[in-house]
This record gives C-alpha cells, structure tokens and sequence, in this order.
C-alpha cells in the first residue's frame, strides 16, 4: 500500500529525508509527498527535484505521516499545535526530528493523543549507513513508523534520554573534521592533495571494514602495527600529547549540552 507524507520544514535534514524515501520507492511506496515550507527557493527546488506538492499551513491531506522538520528556534510549539487541529490522531502519525525539544514539551502543544516518535536522524539517508535514534510516546509503537524510518538508515529504539546524547554525538560530523585534517596531515607533509583524499578515504573504508571483520576495538590491531621505539607508537605519543582524545571527548559533551539547551529554550 503507498504511503503519504507531509513535511512541516522543508529545509536540508528534510531534503535528505526525501531524497532517502524516493530512494526506496520498491520498498516503501509513496502516493503523496507534501511539504509545506516558508522559502519559496526551497520549495521550488524539492518540486523539481523529488516532485513534492507544495502546501500551506491550512493544507489537511490525509497523511500517514506528519514530520516536524524546523529548527528548535523556530515556532516548534506553533507548528505542534497547528498539526493538532489539522490531522486526526487515529490517522496520522507524528514524527519530530526537532534536536532537543522532548516529547513532554511536543505534548503540551500537540496533546497526549497522536502517536508521536522523536527522532534524531542524520544526513547520511542515502547510503545506508546513517544511524536515526528513535522514542516512542506512549501512544506509539515501532510498527507505526519503521517502515519509513528504514528509508533513510538504519534505527535503534532508545530511552528518550539518549535522543540528545546521539545528537551530541553528531554523526558523521566527527568523521568529516577527522578526514579533513588527515588529508590536510599529508598534504603538509608532502603528498599531493588528490592522493592524500584516496588514501584518507579507503583507509577509513577499510580500517572500519577490518574492525568490524576481526570484531575487535581499535587498540588490538594498533598493537599490531605500532611495532617498539617505532613510526606508529611515535605518531600515538604525539597524538596522546597534542589531546587528540579529549578535543574529541569535548565537542561530543559539548554538542549534547547545545542539544539539550536548545531543546529547553525553544518555544
Ligand atoms: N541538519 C542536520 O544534520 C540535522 C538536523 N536535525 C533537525 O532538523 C531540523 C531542521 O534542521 P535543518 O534541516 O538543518 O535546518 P534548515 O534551516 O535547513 O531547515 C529548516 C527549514 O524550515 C523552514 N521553516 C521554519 N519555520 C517554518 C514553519 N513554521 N513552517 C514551514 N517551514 C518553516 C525554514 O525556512 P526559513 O529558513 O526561511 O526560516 C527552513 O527552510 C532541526 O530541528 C534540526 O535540529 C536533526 C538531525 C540532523
Ligand atoms: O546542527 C544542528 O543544530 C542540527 C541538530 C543536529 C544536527 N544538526
């Protein structure tokens, strides 16, 4: 049976959302994609790009699905309750990928009568590696959303309270500052910047490839390569030293405490 969606937000983690569900159009068939979204710019593109039907903040199709896609600083509690007047609780389903805006706070607008997931997703929906942590209120159960959540990744159902810390941990954000400076490591000691990428790219590959092949954690195989008094336990001492660990440790802390205070300064 096709499916119909309506996005409220139709900025880049959206984007990426549908991108992800056109995707997958075999396994999660979709009738209907609406989004309704303040700049005109945007909206044109996701028309031309994904066919999406544009509409207003008075449009009720019926809808499966009803996604939350605006910023913690935008009008969430407005936009909560206006899906609460529009949509019938026994139809739709209700998705919030707001960072930091709990499911207590959704219900004082929305009310206790939608099933409602919080969810935190990431942009990697198209290659089938990203993450989406997932929560149910207590009207919600798996089978109303993961089908579509399968869309765009793979998902583990978690206490509420880790919502933020996913968030914080902020794939693959980490990954991608982590490859830049690797490439930028060889390009100032000597590679060309095109070589520096490819080896930077496939070593990540295949590094992940092979932890997860020998179902080890990192340590064991760099006790195979850092060889006594030699390059790599060099490098590991440096690494130690310059606080590579911490500096990572620390944007993660940081980044759940962001997620949180904005989740609790939102409207
Ligand atoms: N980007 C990411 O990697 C991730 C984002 N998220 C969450 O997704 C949400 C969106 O983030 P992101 O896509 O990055 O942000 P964007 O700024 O790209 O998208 C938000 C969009 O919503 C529009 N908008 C604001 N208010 C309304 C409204 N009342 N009705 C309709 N449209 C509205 C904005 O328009 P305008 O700009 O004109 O105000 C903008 O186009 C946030 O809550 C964020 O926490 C979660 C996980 C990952
Ligand atoms: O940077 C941000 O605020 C959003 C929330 C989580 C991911 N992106």
């Amino acid at each position: 049976m096709a499916h119909s969606l309506y996005f409220i937000g139709g900025g880049n983690m959206v984007t990426a959302i549908i991108a992800a569900v056109r995707r997958k159009a075999d396994q999660y068939p979709v009738d209907h994609i609406y989004v309704e979204e303040i700049s005109q710019a945007r909206i044109d593109a996701l028309k031309a790009d994904y066919g999406v039907e544009a509409t207003t903040p008075e449009s009720a199709p019926d809808a499966d699905i009803v996604l939350i896609g605006v910023r913690p600083q935008d009008d969430v509690a407005g936009v909560a309750a206006s899906v609460a007047k529009r949509f019938d609780p026994a139809r739709t389903t209700v998705v919030s990928i707001v960072a930091g805006y709990t499911i207590d706070k959704l219900e004082d607008s929305l009310g206790k009568d939608f099933r409602l997931v919080r969810i935190i997703p990431n942009t990697l929906t198209t290659v089938d590696y990203g993450y989406s942590g997932a929560a149910l209120n207590a009207k919600a159960s798996k089978e109303d959303v993961d089908d579509f959540l399968n869309t765009f990744g793979k998902v583990l159902y978690v206490e509420e309270r880790l919502i933020d810390v996913i968030t914080g941990f902020y794939p693959p954000n980490i990954v991608y500052h982590f490859i830049d400076a690797y490439v930028d490591a060889g390009v100032l000691a000597g590679l060309p910047r095109d070589i520096a990428r490819a080896i930077a790219l496939d070593t990540l590959i295949g590094g992940t490839e092979f932890l997860k092949q020998r179902d080890v954690l990192p340590q064991v195989l760099l006790n195979i390569n850092n060889s006594p008094g030699g390059v790599g336990i060099t490098q590991a001492y440096t690494l130690n030293k310059t606080g590579f660990a911490a500096a990572i440790q620390s944007a993660v802390l940081a980044a759940v405490e962001r997620t949180t205070a904005l989740g609790a300064n939102a409207k």
